[in-house]
């Protein structure tokens, strides 16, 4: 199913057209800054008069047609106590009880239930406006940004309880500057550009199909995935063959993890490193595809294989002509774990 989306924001065009399939339950929209990600979204919400949408409202579960955006721009009411923002929505929606305390737990909101709204940090505040967003009884949630202020252990806890939650119920459109976030939890994931859909239906685990056929500054992510090894509270191991890769955890009772690794964040040596030494957690023994090398800037671009998974690697021009590195060749690649949890403060 096809969904156009045009609008004019001062100078800014936007003219979107997005494929939103009967199994895609979550897309992820990621852009650069003023990309256009929520103009998009306003738009899809109805909150942009002089938009052109169609095609979109159908998507939604037979349920309802109830379309509900949470973004910093949908602010709480502020002479209201959390618990009041919230009830003030339930009543409407004719929620009960028990779904509104799953709801308040969901998004780990309970212990601010008697808070002013203008006593709440960042992150708080992302947490209520998201229950009071779920509260709507929405049949297609858009989130704009919805859980940045979030440490990464809450934002994994929430957005694996919204996944659980709106499953069969609810689809989701959702904006994020965090890629590790985006490719773990939507189904597919689309790519704005300047107020245009650059890529689209793309298999939130096919990010690295995508890479080859954009230039090298839009999209440079890879997904390495597997079966967890173990399990810990501040990180998940998973193997990828015969090699081990860390993540920042993942929730309990899930089998795959996954980890989206940023082709400028990856090094390359022939020696095998401790990856202590180097400041980096992960090493995975990999062989050189393919190189290409930008015939303006000297960067190299290269095509790494571990087994039947593929990574990616810029190098700078001083270190491309200082390693020569050959199609072919066995080397070893070393990357971060994605962002992990900072350690607990005392
Ligand atoms: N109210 C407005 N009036 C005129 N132009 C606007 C308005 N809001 C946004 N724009 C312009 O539309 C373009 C897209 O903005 P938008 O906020 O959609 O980008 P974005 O991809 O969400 O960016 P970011 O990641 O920085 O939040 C920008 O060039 C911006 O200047």
């Amino acid at each position: 199913m096809a969904c156009h989306v045009s609008c004019q924001r001062g100078d800014f065009t936007l003219s979107a057209r997005l494929t939103l399939g009967p199994d895609i339950d979550w897309l992820g929209v990621v852009g650069a800054s003023g990309a256009g990600k929520t103009s998009l979204l306003r738009c899809l919400a109805g909150l942009e008069s002089a938009a052109q949408v169609e095609g979109f409202a159908s998507w939604a579960h037979p349920a309802g047609d109830n379309i509900v955006l949470v973004s910093a721009q949908t602010p709480l009411f502020p002479a209201l106590s959390v618990e009041e923002n919230l009830q003030v929505v339930a009543r409407y929606n004719g929620v009960t009880d028990e779904s509104f305390k799953s709801v308040v737990d969901d998004c780990e909101c309970r212990h601010l239930l008697a808070k002013a709204v203008t006593a709440l940090s960042a992150g708080e505040t992302q947490r209520v406006a998201l229950a009071r967003g779920l509260l709507a009884n929405p049949s297609i949630l858009l989130m704009d940004e919805s859980t940045s202020a979030m440490d990464t252990k809450l934002r994994t806890r929430v957005l694996h309880k919204l996944k659980r939650r709106t499953q069969g119920v609810c689809k989701v459109v959702w904006v994020s500057h965090d890629w590790q976030d985006i490719a773990r939890y939507s189904d597919e994931v689309a790519v704005l550009r300047q107020g245009k859909v650059t890529i689209q239906d793309m298999p939130a685990n096919a990010l690295s199909q995508a890479e080859a056929s954009e230039p090298v500054s839009a999209l440079q992510g890879c997904l390495l995935q597997g079966p967890i090894v173990e399990h810990e509270d501040e990180f998940t191991v998973f193997a990828v063959g015969e090699n081990k890769v860390v993540t920042r955890a993942v929730e309990q009772g899930e089998k795959n993890a996954s980890l989206l690794v940023d082709a400028r964040q990856v090094l390359v040596s022939r020696t095998p490193l401790a990856p202590a030494q180097i400041g980096y957690v992960n090493r995975l023994p990999v062989k050189v595809k393919s190189l290409d090398t930008d015939s303006e800037t000297g960067v190299q671009r290269l095509t790494l294989n571990c087994g039947n998974q593929t990574l990616f690697a810029l190098l700078e021009a001083p270190a491309a002509r200082h390693l020569a590195i050959q199609s072919g060749e066995a080397v070893y690649a070393y990357f971060g774990a994605g962002s992990l949890p900072e350690p607990a403060r005392a």
